[in-house]
């Protein structure tokens, strides 16, 4: 097999030629300030390490979060970053997959047009695989959070579900339990009546007061009305959108008509089809999924996609990315810009290239 490293480079270069500038983050990422920013899966999946003097320090598991540190700290405006390099996770469940391996990155800081940015970063990533065969999922994370914001519930509600948007079934789960199409388990039904309180000594690694406030909250959240029959109906048939993207608009225009709160993410989707129809991508039959990039990147908050390879069921995508606009506000100390970006893994590209 041609050398991966090699591969890397080339594509790197494509991306260097678009005007993008190249940028190395180190191996070791602090994983204090770092880490929480990838989510649950990540977290448990990071290789970390300390460090007497630094600190917690992880094998970066991705290019993504340095890069918008390192923007957010001393970057221009507008910015295009490219990298190539290793990233780190550890495969517990899959041990078919690597636990190191190569991505090549494209990265876009830009205000001006966040739909133009979205279909800039398509187009060029779908050009790099264009000799495979493979076929794209798009979604965008940003309607389903709109939706979530937008029940008419709790807060307390609405940030479990907005936590639990990366877990499909603990979502469901709470969604059911929130509109009372399951009951309250029994347990809890004594715990909230102030029956099964023992005095025992506590142990554990809550504090007193912690489980104090968790009661209190179980309380609240009892108290609280069901999410209605018809947000649920509407819910459901946001999570079941899977169209070609001109049907998809069109059943998502028709549910905001029920939910006004996802109409300007909708409207967003429709911008971001028609500057991606004006580079050239077959937009009519571009499969779009409301439900899909629910996965291990728990930044994304807008668009997002994924690559894959024809007739390789078990391989990975071959190039993923979406939005992320809120992760630079939280690495950005007041600051904040909408960013887009992808990574091709070139170590499958590679692979696929030979076995043609
Ligand atoms: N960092 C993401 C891919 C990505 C780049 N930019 C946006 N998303 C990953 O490793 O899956």
């Amino acid at each position: 097999m041609r050398n991966v490293r090699m591969r890397a480079m080339e594509l790197r270069a494509t991306f260097e030629m678009q005007g993008a500038t190249v940028v190395e983050p180190p191996v070791l990422q602090p994983a204090e300030t770092l880490l929480d920013l990838y989510g649950e899966d990540i977290r448990a999946r990071a290789y970390v390490t300390s460090d007497a003097l630094k600190g917690e320090q992880m094998l970066r598991p991705d290019f993504t979060v340095p890069v918008v540190q390192m923007h957010m700290s001393d970057g221009a405006e507008p910015a295009r970053y490219t990298y190539a390099g290793e990233v780190f996770r550890r495969q517990e469940h899959d041990p078919e997959r690597s636990s190191e391996y190569m991505q090549v990155g494209y990265e876009v800081f830009d205000r001006t047009d966040p739909a133009a940015a979205d279909a800039e970063v398509f187009s060029l990533i779908s050009q790099s695989v264009a000799h495979l065969n493979t076929h794209v999922a798009t979604g965008d994370i940003g309607i389903l959070m709109a939706a979530v914001q937008g029940l008419n519930t709790t807060r307390a509600r609405k940030d479990a579900l907005m936590r639990h948007i990366w877990r499909p079934r603990r979502f469901r789960a709470l969604l059911d339990r929130f509109s009372g199409r399951v009951s309250v388990p029994a347990s809890r039904v004594a715990l909230l009546r102030g029956e099964g309180t023992v005095d025992a000594p506590n142990i554990g690694l809550r504090s007193a007061a912690e489980i104090e406030a968790r009661i209190a909250a179980l309380h609240q959240d009892a108290a609280a009305a069901p999410i209605s029959q018809a947000e649920m109906e509407v819910i459901d048939a946001l999570l079941k959108v899977r169209e070609t993207v001109p049907y998809a608009l069109q059943q998502l225009r028709d549910l905001a008509v029920d939910m006004p709160a996802i109409s300007s993410a909708v409207t967003g989707l429709d911008a971001r089809s028609t500057a991606m129809a004006s580079r050239g991508v077959d937009v009519d039959n571009l499969p779009f999924e409301a439900s899909y990039g629910r996965t291990s990147m728990e930044y994304y908050d807008g668009f997002v996609f994924g690559i894959y390879a024809d007739g390789h069921p078990e391989l990975p995508t071959l190039a993923s990315g979406g939005r992320y606009d809120a992760l630079t506000r939280r690495l950005g100390q007041g600051a904040e810009i909408p960013a887009v970006g992808a990574v091709l893994r070139p170590g499958l590209i590679a692979e696929l290239e030979d076995a043609a």
